[in-house]
């Protein structure tokens, strides 16, 4: 396993909508209400530096470059998008659904309302996807609030279930619990057959080559 963070395109500014579909890699749209921990778990996956119940400043738009290793060993680019969080009644910005290869739904289990808002922003995923395939990943973070749990994990699973969406419970006071979701996400996102309209029969992956720093 192997992700490493490549850079960090913007700092806590009003984003740039142009930005968005430039560059390579799969885009990823990392989304949730406010304060489930979005920031936190990028940065702890990239740079393993995140303290939690540090200060934190809302995020306006944050975007991430990173290398993945997927479980086929090819080393894939990811460009994650942290996004503002969503107080009540916002909507995700619509052009995110257009852009998107693939989204990281996030909800804290300590709070049933974030676990509604991904439910929701599910929803809208799937009304906007028209004929594009997306690949969807839910993570409900903050698992080591253990006493202030509000959203069971066998509802959450099964709710998962109906929507044929993975979950994972994680807690970014355990990074390697960040681990296997991203690394699955990407195996998805650039798995070859997903590349192409028209698969070749035994046509091998071809991976994109590495440009690691
Ligand atoms: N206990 C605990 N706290 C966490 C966890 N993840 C994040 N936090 C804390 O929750 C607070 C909010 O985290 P952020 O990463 O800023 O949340 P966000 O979703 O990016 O917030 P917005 O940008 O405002 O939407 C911070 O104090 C984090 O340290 C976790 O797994 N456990």
């Amino acid at each position: 396993m192997c992700l490493t963070l490549k850079t960090r395109l913007t700092a806590r500014k009003p984003p740039d909508l142009s930005r968005l579909d430039m560059g390579k890699g799969c885009k990823v749209v990392v989304c949730g209400q406010a304060a489930v921990g979005k920031t936190a778990i990028l940065e702890q996956l990239l740079y393993g530096n995140h303290s939690v119940g540090s200060e934190s400043s809302e995020t306006q738009e944050d975007v991430y470059v990173a290398s993945v290793e997927t479980d086929r060993g090819v080393k894939e680019q990811l460009r994650l998008y942290d996004t503002k969080g969503l107080h009540d009644g916002q909507d995700l910005p619509k052009h995110y659904y257009s852009v998107a290869d693939g989204f990281v739904l996030v909800y804290s289990v300590d709070s049933v309302e974030s676990f509604k808002k991904v439910d929701v922003l599910k929803k809208e995923i799937d009304k906007s996807r028209d004929k594009k395939e997306v690949t969807v990943i839910v993570l409900g973070n903050k698992t080591d609030l253990r006493e202030r749990r509000q959203v069971e994990p066998e509802a959450a699973q099964q709710w998962a279930r109906g929507e044929k969406v993975k979950l994972w419970e994680v807690s970014v006071t355990e990074r390697n619990s960040l681990i296997e979701p991203f690394t699955q996400l990407t195996s998805r996102l650039t798995q070859p057959q997903s590349k192409s309209t028209f698969p070749l029969p035994g046509r091998k992956s071809k991976g994109t080559p590495s440009n690691d720093i």
